[in-house]
């Protein structure tokens, strides 16, 4: 055999060995950089479910919460992913028919059933946390708000999920968990950012919370509230104002009215052409006004609209008493409340108010606030239908109020003046999701948000991939060059002719 020959040869067999190692060097990198990317990645997404229903003072919603299962409790954002509301007045309008309530929630929990998958339904915690209303009822008649939780108890023991329980929330608790939502929602938490000021109106209770350098729980105790969050201690201070909620300030607000003349009020907060008779039994039937009850009154009134917004703040700043202050500073009602500070979002009835009467923009100067509220105001009851005829009636016809009582209670209850107004942000949902004390109330009821930070690997996820693809490229590499001797000597070939 030729020297050629036999060089030729021996190329033939080294050829499929070279094949061989170049296609096991591939497979390796391919398995080592598929186990880098995998890693910490489930293959298929799958979400655990919480329900919790807000039962409020003037109607319930049932929110569906989702997130992703595998990843640790502190990664992955729960989101809301189905709100449900229910027909009907809030359960506490049901003390005479208390199986009502219980009735009114079928609907809800049954779409709830189409949202949460089949077999995660038994696993899925279940909450109602109910506020002022039922706390007002619980003032009035404990025996009528019992039975109103035994029947709302039933109906949601009889749905497949997990019920947990259903209880009133206190104040402090309202005011921390929509702080909680807020923050969460905006990433400000894990990341111990400066966080967002919370304040909520409800129809029965309003509720302010934040954080302020100044504040240390020392001054009012019953006013503060302490977390540890990811790690991050924070101190916040919250009250909630139990009959300042906008339907009960709207109802102290006439009521102060008709102790002048019980058989007709002339209201500055109603739109001039508005007239309505209405029952002094209805007027008067909340704990938040019954001291203000004529001895003698008729069985009901003429409510006849007059519209001007700087006689409506009149009356509206009469039901907050500024004088008495025990404290180094007080909002109103002798509470204590400590520099505001930093940055607040206002929802629920602020979002509805402030957006359907154009105001959401807090850029917007005090007075110009002040000269478009007026506008509202004065402007005659069937033009106001007219303009509006989607709206119902009942919200149209207190939205000049429902402004008047938002600018004073903001600029002269919790002091905000022209510059911290600027840094109120109206809203309604973050991220897709409802601001709420719901969404904080479940999460801290799931122990979803840990104590301390969680243990962060030192490098982020790509770094880890990257990190694996270059040492599996260069193991190859070595390895190649480790069958060096094996390598067909191609320079070292005579020249065929
Ligand atoms: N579309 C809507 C829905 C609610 N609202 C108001 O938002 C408030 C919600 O209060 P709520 O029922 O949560 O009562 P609380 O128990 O929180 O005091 C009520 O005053 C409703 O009238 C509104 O102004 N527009
Ligand atoms: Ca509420």
């Amino acid at each position: 055999m030729s020297a050629q020959r036999e060089m030729k040869e021996k190329n033939h067999w080294k050829t499929p060995v070279t094949i061989i190692i170049t296609v096991i060097g591939v497979i390796v990198i391919v398995a080592l950089v598929t186990v880098a990317v995998l890693q910490n990645k489930p293959l298929l997404q799958k979400y655990k479910y919480g329900i919790v229903l807000d039962a409020g003072s003037s109607h319930t919603a049932l929110y569906i919460y989702k997130w992703p299962a595998e990843k640790d409790n502190n990664t992955g954002r729960a989101e809301q992913m189905h709100v449900c509301k229910v027909k009907g007045p809030g359960i506490s309008s049901y003390a005479a028919n208390p199986w009502k309530a219980g009735e009114s929630l079928r609907v809800c929990m049954e779409e709830a059933k189409q949202w949460v998958p089949g077999k995660r339904h038994h696993e899925t915690p279940l909450y109602l946390g109910a506020t002022a209303g039922m706390r007002l009822l619980n003032m009035e008649n404990s025996t009528a708000s019992d039975k109103v939780f035994q029947a709302v108890k039933e109906a949601l023991q009889s749905s497949p999920f997990s019920y947990q329980g259903a209880r009133i929330l206190s104040g402090q608790e309202e005011g921390a968990f929509g702080w909680v939502t807020v923050n969460y929602l905006d990433d400000r938490l894990k990341q111990g950012l400066e966080t967002t000021g919370a304040l909520d109106l409800g129809g029965a209770s309003t509720q302010i919370s934040f954080v302020s350098d100044n504040f240390d729980g020392s001054e009012s105790p019953s006013n503060s509230v302490t977390f540890r969050l990811y790690g991050n201690d924070y101190n916040l201070y919250t009250h909630s104002y139990l009959c300042y909620g906008k339907d009960q300030a709207l109802r102290t607000v006439v009521a102060q009215q008709t102790q002048s003349g019980p058989e007709k009020i002339l209201d500055p907060c109603s739109n001039p052409g508005y007239n309505t008779i209405k029952n002094y039994s209805v007027l008067y039937d909340s704990p938040c006004v019954s001291n203000r009850k004529p001895q003698k009154a008729p069985a009901s009134f003429h409510h006849v609209g007059k519209g001007n917004f700087g006689e409506c703040q009149k009356i509206v700043r009469s039901i907050f008493n500024f004088t008495d202050c025990k404290y180094s500073h007080c909002s109103f009602n002798g509470v204590f409340q400590p520099h505001l500070q930093g940055a607040f979002g206002a929802f629920s009835a602020y979002y509805f108010v402030m957006s359907f009467l154009n105001l959401t923009d807090t850029s917007m100067p005090l007075e110009t606030v002040k000269e478009k509220l007026t506008s509202y105001c004065s402007t005659p009851w069937e033009q106001i239908k007219q303009q509006h005829r989607a709206v119902k009636e009942k919200y149209l016809a207190e939205y000049c109020f429902s402004g008047t009582y938002i600018l004073t209670l903001l600029t002269e209850g919790y002091n905000f003046t022209s510059e911290s107004y600027s840094k109120i942000k109206f809203i309604k949902k973050i991220k897709g999701s409802d601001a709420g004390w719901t969404l904080g109330y479940m999460l801290n009821l799931t122990n979803m948000i840990p104590a301390e930070a969680p243990d962060t690997p030192p490098l982020p996820h790509a770094g880890y991939v990257s990190i694996v693809t270059i040492m599996a490229i260069l193991l190859f590499i070595l390895f190649i060059l480790s069958l060096r001797p094996l390598w067909p000597r191609c320079s070292k070939l005579p020249q065929v002719v």
